[in-house]
This record gives C-alpha cells, structure tokens and sequence, in this order.
C-alpha cells in the first residue's frame, strides 16, 4: 500500500478540549480510514457529540490537532512554512469537505427539497445551474424522494425531511459524512426509513462515514468498527461482532446490558 493509501482520512491526535474546567478530551487519539463506516456509542454525556462537533470546527480544541486527509483543522498552514491559528476562511474551506447530518433536520423552509440539497453547491462550490440539479436530483432519487422535488420541508415528513438533510450533505461530495444522531428527533415509525437509507449508503459507498447512534442494531448491521465512547475516552474498539459478541471491557458490557442490546 502506498504511503498516501494507507493516511487516514480523519485523524485526531493527542487532542484536548475542555469546557471550562470541564476536560472532556485529554490527549484523544483516533483514526478513520478512507472508506471506513464507523459507529459510535455509548452513554449520554461520554463526548460522541463533541468528537463530531470538533470535526466540523464547531467547537474549538485546547491542545493537540486534528487532519483531514492530512491537512491540519486547527493549524492553518503558512506559504512559507510554518503555521498559524486557523483563521474563519480557513476553517470555512476546510469544513466544505465534511458532511453532517444533525439531530435536526435545520432545512431552509422557504426553499423546496430540490433547492435545499444545490444550495451549497451552487453557492459554495459555484457549480453551474444545471449541474447542480443534476446531482441534486440524481441525490434525491437515491434517498427515495424523486417525486418530491419541488415539495417544501413542511409538507413533508420528518423522516423524509432528514433524507433531504441527507442529500443535501451528500450533495457536497465530502470526504467525510458525520451523522450526530440522526434519529433521536424522529417519531418512531420514521426511524427506521432513515437507518435504512443510511445503512444502503454504508454499504453501497465507498464514503468515509462516522455515525454517532443510540441505534444498536443499526451499529451491528451498519458499521465496519463500533467505538465504546466512555468519558471522553475509546475505552474499547472493534468489529460489531466482537463488541456485540464478546466485549472485553466490563463497562461496555454494563452499557450494552442497560441499552438492551
Ligand atoms: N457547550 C458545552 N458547555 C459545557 N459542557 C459541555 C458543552 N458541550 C458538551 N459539554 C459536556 O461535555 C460532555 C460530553 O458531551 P457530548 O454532547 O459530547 O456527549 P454525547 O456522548 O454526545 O451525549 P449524548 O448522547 O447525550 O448526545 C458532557 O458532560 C457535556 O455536559
């Protein structure tokens, strides 16, 4: 494997990241690989947001750094050498090339599914019009809503609501996709219409994925390697079935008691 093969796509190094007096992360290290669907669990609290949240630069760290595909987040790179504070453009261009699909759907209300999704493509990466609608339209057909272009987000449901959420962080062909619970804001009987059309990308993309679930049997069906998050720590890390299967760590064996999984 060549060297550029084998970077990973998402590394966190030695990071640290305090609220207030509060150390969540202390000397974090992690890796994702290019193409890997990584699921993350455990409880309330143990810092699976704020990993996710780091990595789309809306939280800042105290110490250590983070790469995207070996470009440093945090630490602007300078011409000639060297480098300094990331500065808001920076970070700007740096977290076009990650997608995130929240808790909330957040749509542009005034706008139809189809705009929603070329947004970004057409502002941000200046695609021409029709290129955009292409991918946008092409994008909506794969999350199931081809006939509701042109619907408004709230004549829509909330599950068909996150699958334009989906598409339109699709539409921006990140080298990443983030997914921060994306159903802990849904009625149940929508749920699993977008476990499945995230676990169809999982397996049908070679997309870089990191999903942030309280949805064990999604983990088990989904995910390459689940990550047992602890207090701010990977406390064990592994194929589903092992963790599932045979969990080392007692803690994670407390929480996937108490998790029923
Ligand atoms: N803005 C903030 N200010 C202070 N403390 C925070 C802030 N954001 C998160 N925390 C604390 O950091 C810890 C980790 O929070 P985080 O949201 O990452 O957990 P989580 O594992 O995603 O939990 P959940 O499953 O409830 O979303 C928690 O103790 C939380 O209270």
């Amino acid at each position: 494997m060549s060297q550029e093969m084998s970077q990973p796509i998402v590394q966190f190094q030695s990071v640290d990241k305090r609220f207030g007096d509060f150390e969540i992360l202390k000397g974090f290290d992690f890796n994702i690989q290019r193409g890997e669907k990584v699921v993350i669990i455990g409880a309330s609290g143990s810092g699976k947001s704020t990993v996710l949240r780091i990595l789309m630069t809306l939280e800042r760290i105290q110490g250590g750094e983070v790469y995207i595909d070996g470009t440093p987040l945090w630490h602007e790179p300078l011409p000639g050498g060297g480098s300094k504070p990331a500065g808001e453009r920076y970070l700007h261009r740096m977290r076009t090339q990650v997608g995130m699909v929240f808790q909330h759907f957040n749509l542009f209300p005034h706008m139809t599914a189809l705009r929603n999704v070329i947004e970004a493509p057409l502002r941000v990466l200046k695609l021409p019009r029709a290129e955009a609608e292409a991918r946008g339209r092409a994008l909506l057909e794969r999350v199931g809503l081809g006939d509701k272009l042109t619907a408004f987000p709230a004549q829509l449901s909330g599950g068909q609501q996150q699958r334009v959420a989906i598409a339109r962080a699709l539409a921006m062909q990140p080298k990443v996709m983030l997914f921060d619970e994306p159903t802990s804001a849904l009625d149940p009987e929508m749920i699993g219409e977008v476990l499945g059309v995230i676990r169809e990308l999982a397996e049908e993309s070679d997309l870089t994925m990191l999903i942030a679930t309280h949805e064990m049997r999604f983990a088990r069906e989904a995910a390459d390697r689940v990550c047992f998050f602890d207090q701010g720590r990977i406390l064990e890390d592994g194929p589903p079935s092992q963790i599932f299967g045979e969990p080392r760590e007692a803690r994670t064996r407390e929480f996937l008691a108490r998790v029923d999984a």
